[in-house]
């Protein structure tokens, strides 16, 4: 056991949005983690491109460095917050190596080569942390992977990314524009460097993949998760969804069936008066079904450079504890061999929004393409067009292949002018 009065030296890669936060927190809460430690939590230094670039009061040029190499070897915890896969890989590996724990936000680089990371950390009998990685300031690695671990986690369904549920929210109540809302996102610090990750789902997926290795025990890949975005939905469908007293949110949803493990992402039509409907801005919400436990919630600010820093400092305590006092935290659980099963096993809901020719017969001829494949409706709404007339169903739950060949069929029709959009329903 290390001497509990020796400082524990921390090392930060990239203080941006999230990274500035987090010096700025240690520096102002000092003795309080020092307290909750058992030891002081000493600054070792902040890896920076551009170390002659002015960064404010709580980064002095004299904590600045542009090797990071040097910065991690020294280090007993690293802190990466750069985001990406490389360096950030190599820099935590060398982390690994040379002795010291590791608490990162990265999503990305967890969801591409965990398996990779938690075998050298276990090797190098060191720490590796990542609770900021999923739904942000929300804890939800940690319950999953600790406070769960003698239950059995059945089904996880829930907003995890809090700039497409901004972008939506925006889009919803206010009547922003897509382009406008994710602009407002961006500069609120929320959005990935690229947000394309973000408004395509992948950064969702990523999250989904750890949370779904974690809950499962095995490992989920990112290509494992089926994927859609949200950067295909328009105004008309917010408004459609409105009108029928839904609204849209992008969801994970990863289940386990007899059958297998499905994990997928995508937008969905979830009725106003679900508690999923009322998660606004970058907030998060997710739910856990465990056979023992039933369900539980979680909520909170899932995005945004202060809330994150809060999962981060929380890990960085946890590890820290472990270098002054002795112990480690739980090390990867991938036991379990379950099918990885494909979106089109999945039993879901269309609501499909169509232009139709305004004539006679023309809904028994829809009616007949649902009837074709085993599909159900359940709900018919018929609006006026100008040169077509505006047609929404909604189906009963139906295997997401046969919902696919109903779409199919409906394109062919000579009935259907246009698919205009396409879009499961889940919460009901
Ligand atoms: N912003 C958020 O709300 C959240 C972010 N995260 C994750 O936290 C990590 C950091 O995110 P943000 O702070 O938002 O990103 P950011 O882009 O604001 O900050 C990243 C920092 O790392 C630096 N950096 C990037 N590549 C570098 C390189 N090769 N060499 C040196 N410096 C480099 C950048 O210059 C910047 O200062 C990412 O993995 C992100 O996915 C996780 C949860 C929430
Ligand atoms: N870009 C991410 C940041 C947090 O993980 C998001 O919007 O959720
Ligand atoms: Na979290």
């Amino acid at each position: 056991m290390s001497d509990p009065a020796k400082p524990v030296r921390i090392a930060i890669l990239g203080p941006g949005t999230v990274g500035s936060e987090v010096v700025r927190l240690l520096s102002e809460q000092g003795p309080d983690l020092a307290a909750r430690v058992g030891a002081p939590l000493e600054l070792a230094g902040v890896y920076v491109r551009d170390t002659s670039k002015d960064r404010g009061p709580h980064l002095p040029a004299t904590v600045l460095t542009s090797d990071a190499s040097a910065l991690v070897a020294g280090a007993d915890v690293v802190v990466e917050l750069m985001g990406g896969i490389e360096p950030a890989r190599t820099l935590i590996l060398e982390a690994i190596a040379g002795g010291a724990s590791v608490v990162t936000a990265n999503k990305a680089l967890l969801a591409a080569h965990g398996p990779e990371l938690y075998e050298a950390a276990d090797a190098a009998n060191v720490d590796l942390y990542f609770e900021a990685a999923v739904a942000g300031a929300i804890p939800l690695v940690r319950p999953v992977r600790e406070s769960l671990a003698g239950d059995h986690i059945t089904r996880i369904l829930g907003i995890v990314n809090g700039t497409t549920n901004y972008i939506l929210d925006e889009m919803t109540r206010r009547g922003l524009s897509y382009d406008v809302a994710l602009k407002q996102a961006q500069e609120l610090g929320y959005a990935e460097a690229d947000p394309t990750a973000d408004v395509e789902g992948h950064d969702a997926a990523a999250k989904a993949a750890i949370l779904a290795s974690l809950a499962f025990h095995q490992r989920v890949a990112l290509e494992d998760v089926y994927c859609e975005g949200i950067s295909a939905i328009t105004a008309e469908d917010v408004i459609a969804a409105r009108e029928t007293d839904q609204v849209i949110k992008l969801l994970a949803i990863a289940e386990r069936t007899p059958e297998g493990v499905a994990v997928r992402v995508h937008p969905a039509l979830v009725p106003s008066d679900h508690p999923l409907a009322g998660v606004h801005g970058a907030f998060n919400a997710v739910f856990i079904e465990a056979e023992s436990a039933g369900g539980l919630m979680f909520y909170g600010q899932g995005a945004g450079g202060t809330p994150t820093a809060s999962a981060v400092l929380g890990d960085l305590v946890s590890v820290a504890r472990h270098r002054a006092n002795g112990g480690k935290g739980p090390r990867e659980s991938h036991y379990a061999v379950h099918d990885v099963l494909p979106i089109e096993a999945a039993l879901t809901r269309y609501c499909v929004r169509m232009a139709v020719e305004d004539r006679p017969g023309v809904l028994s001829a829809v009616a007949e393409v649902f009837a074709q494949h085993g599909v159900g409706i359940e709900i018919v709404r018929q609006v006026p067009g100008q040169t077509h007339a505006g047609l929404i169903l909604s189906t009963y739950a139906a295997p997401e292949r046969d919902l696919r060949a109903t779409v199919e069929g409906l394109r062919r029709s000579d009935a259907v002018a246009a698919v205009k959009s396409v879009l499961r329903i889940e919460g009901e």
